[in-house]
């Protein structure tokens, strides 16, 4: 549970402090006035990262010092950030008199957040959708998230070799091939997980969405990857030396997870296509209140719910299942309209 935040030097704040209320919290404001800035500041500490850019943005214009403190079950916990002559970031998280680079993933507390642009991701980019699946398996999964930072730094390699390749000499022919290895190995262990993952809850969003939307409505999501996920390692391997070409002339990595995409079809059509606006969102709060359930279940501890604006999205009756949904969790939510307000919880203003 969460009390207390007292901001310095971060965002738009220069000081501030709040108390936060026992079941929720809810802040009201006109559009720009730090609503979010307050969301962002409790999940770094919470988190240890911020979900809408670097901390280093985070900190407040022409400031070279900012904290973030939190009071947590009792426990304060300070984020702080330094930033250096040439524009470098020190961070800091003391928790309990230990201090550390970076937020021990012990100290990480489980927190879901909704926001709007992850309700409208079925109608974006792929690379969007993989961003948004990668952050979902990574939170659940510490191996995931592990896995995904060695095939990311995996393709950045092969890339910078694809960029810079000699007149193609033996040496750097093999070196390339080691890479090719490396890099087939790592994509197979992503793209097994996400498929594995997606076949695994696929029944579970289709009760989520049917609950949300108020009717049993065919449901499927399916993971496309660039080669058979049979044999992937094999198939994605002779893809690769079968667009050396395009590859050296681009200077990328041609196919792998990093080119890979999901679909989700309601009654066996691509909802992309055929949903409403409001489908769509109906599905991304579906695959939420999944993370919600994972969470609980395997941290066995009641997430902090974060919600930035999301009621503005939804209809009335969607607002209402979501409200239910959330009275059994800690809450923080950000509304511009003050009838979003709820009896029992603490309101903060920020006009
Ligand atoms: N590093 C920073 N230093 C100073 N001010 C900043 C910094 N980063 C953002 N801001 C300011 O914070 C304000 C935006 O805050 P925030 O996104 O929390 O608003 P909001 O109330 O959530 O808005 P909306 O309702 O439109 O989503 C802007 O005025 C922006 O200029």
């Amino acid at each position: 549970m969460i009390s207390r935040l007292k901001l310095y030097n971060f965002r738009s704040y220069e000081l501030f402090e709040t108390q936060l209320g026992d079941t929720g919290t809810v802040i009201v404001g006109p559009n720009g006035t730090g609503k979010t800035n307050l969301l962002e500041a409790i999940y770094i500490a919470l988190r240890g990262t911020s979900f809408r850019g670097s901390l280093l943005d985070c900190m407040r214009h022409q400031t070279a010092h900012s904290i973030i403190h939190l009071e947590t079950n009792n426990q304060p916990r300070r984020v702080q950030l330094l930033r250096s002559a040439d524009n470098a970031i020190a961070k800091e998280f003391t928790i309990a008199d230990s201090t550390s680079k970076t937020l021990p993933r012990k100290h990480r507390l489980p927190v879901v957040l909704f926001e709007p642009n992850d309700l409208r991701l079925i109608s974006s980019s792929p690379q969007r959708r993989r961003d948004f699946l990668d952050g979902l398996l990574s939170r659940l999964d510490a191996t995931y998230d592990t896995q995904l930072r060695i095939f990311n730094r995996t393709l950045l390699q092969r890339n910078e070799l694809l960029k810079h390749h000699p007149e193609s000499t033996t040496k750097w022919q093999d070196h390339l091939f080691a890479w090719d290895i490396k890099f087939v190995q790592s994509a197979n262990t992503l793209a097994a997980a996400r498929a594995h993952f997606l076949y695994t809850y696929e029944k579970r969003l289709e009760l989520l969405y049917a609950s949300l939307a108020g009717k049993q409505t065919p449901f499927t999501v399916e993971y496309l990857p660039s080669v058979s996920l049979d044999n992937y390692e094999q198939s994605l391997l002779d893809r690769l030396q079968r667009s050396r070409e395009y590859e050296l002339a681009t200077g990328y990595t041609s196919a792998g997870p990093q080119r890979e995409d999901f679909l989700i079809s309601l009654h066996s059509r691509p909802a992309v296509k055929v949903a409403s606006r409001g489908e769509m969102r109906t599905i991304m709060l579906a695959f939420k209140l999944l993370e919600l359930e994972l969470q609980t279940e395997r941290t066995k501890h009641r997430p902090l719910i974060l919600m930035d604006d999301v009621f503005s999205e939804l209809d009335a009756t969607r607002e209402k299942l979501l409200q239910e949904t959330i009275q059994h969790h800690q809450f923080v939510v950000t509304t511009t309209d003050a009838r979003h307000q709820k009896d029992g919880c603490l309101i903060i203003s920020t006009q």
